[in-house]
């Protein structure tokens, strides 16, 4: 049912607000955008999607029982699909299905998540990248015609990160030219997999390879696992929902056991890898992990994702903080708007630098990655052990940090922000999946470690390095940076300190195997100073890149425009400097007196940047039916929200509830 929202007038503090705004903002939501052409077409599919109110609410989602949830999810899921289908493709183009553009107007329709966004999310890209042309062809237009609906199933229950410990088999039989899938124990059940549970009919299975007797090793097949008619489970398959969980509540994420189910031979898919009809077993990929492709496309995703999530919190604490005021600085003066305070500036001010730095670090990425896959597709695989490590890092530490920048903006709203309304809860719980799902955290770092110990024995040994490590040419074999506070100076310490960190994980390993050692156990050994070695070359990459980012995209930028975008990116590097003042003090020549006039030049940057920070959310340019929120709405009627929102409790229905006469009572009567 859609819902009627009053029109109410800009509250008067958001509306001064507005008025000191000393840059153009649509400038600056531009750069964001990634150009003045793609905020036009982004803002088009958001009208197309969002003007018919089909995307609200009467009665807000976490009011209702998990079944009722599930369903409204999938009645608005269809809703969108069908828009999707019939208008979005049509702007955005078949290539970009997967546009940041679909998954940010989504959002308007679920506050959580939608059961089909792993079909478009993980199963269309799954097939685009692992399919040979005719299967493309086969599965492609279905799926995009939500003809059929998929999933993506790998993880089991027993095993999620060590993908080559999966136990789900595929076992090929000649004489039928099928294989026959078979989940041989409770710890190979599939499990997790989103929309697997209720809505999907096909997905795509990770599983051990059996063919002539031998195991290959993991391997990717589409399997229908429900009837198109009626929806029933096929026989041979087990399959339902996992349960509640933290968040992604109306995602359905499912189990799946095979019991000796048979699909046919054209179901493997054969990209990079193929079983004849005999069943001969033949290996065209260059680089053994391209079936992990469809992992590397999404954690690369997820840095733009990141950015959002971190701007949707950002915009409601900072539009919350100007309306909110609170305690007398001194007597009989009235209160200030929290913003006012340099702490709330100091949680909130480091959420807009970052979603600034995460997006434009993320079109670069996106940028690497379709160059390498270019390659790639020439038979060149020579770039993906870097783009690995750097997809790698850059989704661990940036889903880590978008968490903890959110759970800031909660705090920064004090009790509201602990409100379901207020949707800083939603957005956290989402964002805490991602720092484990597509590779936890630190199993991610430390498959970044393998490739920066490796690259730093090179550049030790005097050989040149790729692109992300080239600081290693420089450094590796320097003992402290000379600390020098400008941009490029507080850049250069980062390397220095990822440098320096690297070569102390390499001395370790080295010290322990001279101690007797295998490499196995000095590598565990030194694995905690790994991850945060892998952590401070991420950090290395996300401030180069965004400071050239930011230069690059600003050079035709107004003079004020250039100004902020720059100040941002200042409080980016200073945040994270004084945020790593020990490794500074111990890879850096830094001095006491130089931390100390960091701090200040931090404190006065707060100040500077304060007059335009409700304008640089409004730059973020989130409509009130995305952003769902009583404390983060443009126009800032937080309390007039607040009191709505509270009205639509299901408690609030009836003036006394029958628990009273049945329990309360008997109680208080000495009944019971
Ligand atoms: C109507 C609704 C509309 C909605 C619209 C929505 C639009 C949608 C758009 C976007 C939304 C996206 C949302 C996505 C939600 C996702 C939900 C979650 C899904 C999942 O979680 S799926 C499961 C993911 N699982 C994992 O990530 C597992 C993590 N584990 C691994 O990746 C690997 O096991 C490992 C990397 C840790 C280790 O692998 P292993 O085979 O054991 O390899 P090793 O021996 O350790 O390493 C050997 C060697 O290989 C290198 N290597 C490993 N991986 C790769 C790789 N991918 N590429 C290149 N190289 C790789 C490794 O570094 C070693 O190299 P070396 O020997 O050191 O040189
Ligand atoms: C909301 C959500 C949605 C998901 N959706 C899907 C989906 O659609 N499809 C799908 O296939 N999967 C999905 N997953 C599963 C997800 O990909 C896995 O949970 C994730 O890869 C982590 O694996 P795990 O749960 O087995 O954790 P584990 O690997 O058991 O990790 C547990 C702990 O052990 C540590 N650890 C593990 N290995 C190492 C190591 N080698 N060195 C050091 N520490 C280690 C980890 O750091 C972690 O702290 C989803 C998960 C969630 C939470």
């Amino acid at each position: 049912m859609k819902a009627n929202r009053p029109k109410r007038d800009v509250h008067p503090d958001l509306a001064r607000e507005r008025l000191k705004c000393n840059f153009n903002i649509e400038e600056v939501t531009n750069i964001i955008d990634g150009g003045k052409d793609k905020t036009l077409e982004r803002k088009k599919i958001e009208d197309i999607a969002l003007n018919n109110g089909a995307c609200l609410d009467e009665i807000p989602d976490e009011c209702l029982s998990i079944k009722e949830r599930y369903e409204n999810a999938i009645r608005k899921s269809c809703i969108y699909s069908n828009i999707v289908r019939n208008e979005m493709l049509e702007i955005t183009g078949m290539e970009n299905f997967e546009s940041p553009v679909l998954r940010r107007t989504a959002d308007a329709f679920f506050k959580d998540i939608s059961p089909f966004m792993l079909h478009l999310g993980m199963f269309v890209p799954t097939l685009i990248g692992q399919s040979t042309p005719e299967q493309m062809a086969e599965w492609l237009p279905k799926a995009l015609d939500m003809k059929i609906i998929g999933a993506y199933a790998q993880t089991e229950l027993g095993h999620g990160t060590f993908i080559r410990g999966l136990e789900t088999t595929a076992t090929y039989d000649p004489d039928k030219e099928e294989f026959v899938l078979h989940s041989p124990t409770i710890t190979s059940y599939k499990w997790w997999a989103g929309g697997l549970g209720k809505t999907a009919n096909h997905c795509v299975v990770m599983a051990q390879l059996y063919t002539q007797g031998e195991c290959h090793g993991t391997h990717l097949f589409i399997v229908q696992i429900r009837d198109l008619d009626t929806h029933m489970p096929l026989p041979g398959i087990k399959v339902g929902e996992i349960g509640p969980r933290m968040g992604f509540s109306s995602a359905d994420n499912g189990f799946l056991g095979f019991n000796s189910f048979r699909i046919p031979r054209q179901n493997m898919l054969m990209k990079h890898a193929k079983v004849e009809k005999d069943g001969c077993y033949v290996k065209s990929a260059k680089h053994g992990k391209l079936t992990y492709g469809t992992m590397v496309f999404i954690r690369v995703t997820l840095v733009s994702e990141m950015s959002f999530n971190l701007s949707k919190a950002a915009t409601i604490a900072i539009r919350y903080s100007a309306v909110r005021r609170q305690t007398e600085l001194r007597p009989n003066e009235p209160e200030p708007q929290i913003l006012d305070y340099p702490t709330q500036q100091h949680k909130l001010f480091i959420c807009i630098a970052t979603a600034h730095a995460f997006q434009l670090t993320s079109k670069w990425l996106w940028d690497t990655f379709q160059a390498v896959m270019a390659d790639v597709r020439k038979g060149n695989v020579d770039a993906l052990p870097e783009l690995h490590a750097l997809s790698s890092c850059l989704k661990a530490v940036s889903t880590s940090d978008a968490l903890s920048h959110i759970e800031q903006c909660r705090f920064a709203c004090g009790g509201h922000g602990y409100m379901l309304s207020s949707n800083l809860p939603f957005i956290y719980s989402f964002v805490a999946a991602t720092r484990t799902y597509e590779g936890d955290y630190t199993v991610l770092l430390l498959q970044t470690a393998r490739f920066l110990v490796k690259a730093w024995e090179q550049a030790e040994s005097g050989n040149n390095v790729t692109p992300t490590v080239a600081y290693l040419n420089r450094t590796a074999n320097t003992k402290r940076v000379v600390w020098d506070n400008t941009h490029e100076g507080i850049i250069q310490s980062f390397q220095a300190i990822a440098a320096g960190k690297i070569g102390q994980c390499v001395r370790s390993i080295r010290d322990r195997i001279k101690s007797g050692m295998d490499y196995e156990d000095a590598w565990l050994m030194t694995t905690v100073q790994l991850v945060a070695a892998a952590e401070a070359h991420c950090r290395a990459v996300l401030v180069n890149t965004y400071w050239n980012e930011m230069i690059r995209l600003t050079k035709s930028s107004s003079a004020n425009v250039k100004t902020v975008m720059h100040q941002l990116a200042v409080l980016y590097l200073m945040y994270w400097a004084l945020e790593k003042t020990g490794d500074l003090l111990k890879y850096s020549s830094v001095s006491k007196q130089d931390l100390d006039d960091l701090q200040r030049r931090y404190e006065e940057l707060l100040a500077a940047l304060r007059p335009n920070a409700v304008s640089l959310v409004d730059a973020f340019d989130l409509r009130d039916e995305i952003l769902h929120s009583s404390l983060g709405s443009y126009d800032g009627c937080v309390y007039e929200r607040l009191m709505e929102e509270a009205q639509k409790s299901p408690l609030n229905a009836e003036p006394v509830n029958p628990s009273f006469h049945k329990y309360i009572k008997p109680l208080m009567q000495g009944k019971l």
